[in-house]
């Protein structure tokens, strides 16, 4: 997403302020203008980036800058605090309640992926404990209600629409009347787009609206419209009392400034954001984190919830004491490969490790280590137990890497490179020698950071930002109970 760009942009224009000898008006001026430039380049408002530039002109005092030793710090503290101004509207928006008859209402123009998000944001609650239900009040593009029905199948919600009725009120009043019989605490309203904002949309929405009073109306809206953001949220927020925002499709070439935008002219906070078409990716949105990462300040609170979803906190001790054994088997490689498959796009990680940029992950070389990663495993599942588990690396004698080439219909090569990659893990985690490196409660030593610096492959240190990012990361991370978090999700990634 771009919207890595923009924080590297940010990043780089504040390092090379830092980095002058003398800050003076001329230094500050051009940081604040290369901010600027990247901030409009990510199709941030005009008038909002001049906004920003004035504000944080007034609220940084050049003298301290020139006197003061940590002048990144100090303005990209102001930025950080103007660019969570322009996101965070001042007011929470509405959040459902458990067991009350919530009612949602979802607005946007056609195509923005009002459908898909509805199904999303109902699939989300559900997981969260709610009994979510879909109404679709869309009578104005065909195949609307199909396209409901089979993600509301699909999610296991149930639905309301019709293919007769082309009252888009009477099937909201229906459906609403329908699911509050059925005691659905989150009843969701899905609505009809338009190709342009027209006077016929925005009446239809009002009317549903009237009809059903919902508690919320989020504003649907594709990240990827540029410029054109403000408009548009402002001509909806016009029509509907839109509470909330949601913005689509910032896994695309979504610039992501449009976020800005609409929160701005919908005074209404963005509350989750859409990085594609699965029904599970679908993130909560939250302006700091945001941008944190925007600064390249990572977002590692997020980082390490994400880390704990993928290995359940019961199972990380257990992992690393296997580590610590020395025991690093072809079935803990395996289970490695699984945990970062489920990470997400890695690029999505890096960007919230402090100091890192998604821009770190090459384009493609993403894909071709997700590629290696399932071929790697698709090998091992011809591999019987005793192999996955054995601590014998000659086990995998010429006629067993022959049978596991022939079963999993790879060649000879393929399974000789993947136990070379084995070998290559296993030597790096017996020279970590893991129990000394991480004391169970404790902080690790600058010695063990060291110790850990030199058995990873330079190649790694390299792509966590050097060494000093590293050090600072591993420090950030604290106890040890942080750092078998992050070794039991990303070890096999070295
Ligand atoms: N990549 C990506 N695609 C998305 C995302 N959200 C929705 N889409 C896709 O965008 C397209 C349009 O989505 P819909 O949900 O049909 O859009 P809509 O706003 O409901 O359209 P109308 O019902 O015609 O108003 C579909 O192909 C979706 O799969 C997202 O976050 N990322």
């Amino acid at each position: 997403m771009v919207l890595a760009e923009l924080g590297g942009s940010i990043s780089r224009a504040l390092t090379r302020m830092s980095s002058a000898t003398v800050v003076d008006e001329n230094v500050f001026r051009e940081c604040l203008n290369e901010i600027a430039r990247a901030l409009m380049q990510a199709d941030v408002r005009f008038k909002m980036v001049c906004d920003l530039q004035a504000n944080i002109k007034k609220s940084v005092n050049l003298e301290a800058l020139a006197t003061g030793t940590n002048k990144r710090r100090i303005i990209e503290t102001a930025v950080g605090k103007e660019l969570c101004k322009m996101l965070d509207p001042g007011k929470p928006a509405f959040v459902p309640k458990k067991g009350k008859p919530n009612v949602v209402m979802f607005v946007g123009l056609q195509g923005s992926g009002k459908t898909t998000t509805c199904t999303k944001y109902a699939h989300y609650h559900q997981r969260k404990g709610f009994k979510p239900s879909l109404v679709c009040a869309d009578t104005f593009r065909a195949g609307a209600f199909d396209q409901l029905k089979q993600n509301a199948t699909k999610a296991k919600i149930p639905f309301y629409g019709s293919y007769m009725e082309s009252d888009p009120v009477k099937i909201a009043v229906e459906g609403l009347e329908k699911f509050r019989q059925e005691k659905s605490d989150l009843i969701i309203i899905d609505t009809s787009g338009r190709h342009m904002q027209e006077a016929a949309l925005f009446e239809e929405m009002r009317q549903v609206a009237e009809a059903t009073k919902p508690d919320l109306v989020i504003f649907v809206m594709d990240g990827s419209i540029g410029q054109a953001a403000f408009d548009q949220a402002q001509a909806f927020k016009q029509s509907a009392a839109v509470g909330a925002v949601i913005i689509t499709k910032l896994d695309g070439h979504a610039k992501g400034g449009g976020a800005l935008s609409a929160v701005a002219a919908t005074k209404s906070p963005v509350i989750f954001i859409g990085t594609g078409e699965h029904i599970d990716e679908f993130d909560v949105f939250n302006v700091e984190p945001f941008v944190g990462r925007l600064l390249g300040r990572g977002d590692l609170p997020g980082l390490l919830d994400k880390m704990e979803s993928i290995v359940p906190a019961d199972q990380q001790s257990e992992l690393v004491a296997k580590l610590a054994e020395g025991a690093f088997t072809l079935r803990l490689m395996y289970e490695q490969f699984q945990n970062l498959l489920k990470m997400g796009p890695m690029g999505q990680i890096f960007s919230m490790l402090p100091g890192f940029s998604s821009e770190l992950m090459p384009k493609g070389q993403e894909k071709q280590s997700k590629e290696k990663i399932k071929r790697y495993m698709t090998i091992m599942d011809s591999m019987t137990a005793a192999e996955l588990d054995s601590k014998n690396p000659k086990l995998m004698t010429e006629s067993r890497i022959l049978r596991v080439a022939r079963g999993s219909g790879r060649q000879v090569k393929d399974v000789t490179d993947m136990l070379e990659e084995y070998k290559r893990l296993a030597k790096m985690w017996s020279k970590l020698n893991v129990s000394k490196l991480i004391p169970p409660n404790g902080k690790m030593s600058d010695q063990a950071i060291q110790k850990m610096l030199k058995a990873l492959p330079p190649q790694v240190v390299q792509q966590m930002g050097g060494k000093s990012a590293f050090e600072a990361l591993v420090k950030q991370m604290g106890g040890g109970k942080d750092m078998s978090k992050m070794l039991a999700a990303m070890k096999g990634g070295a």
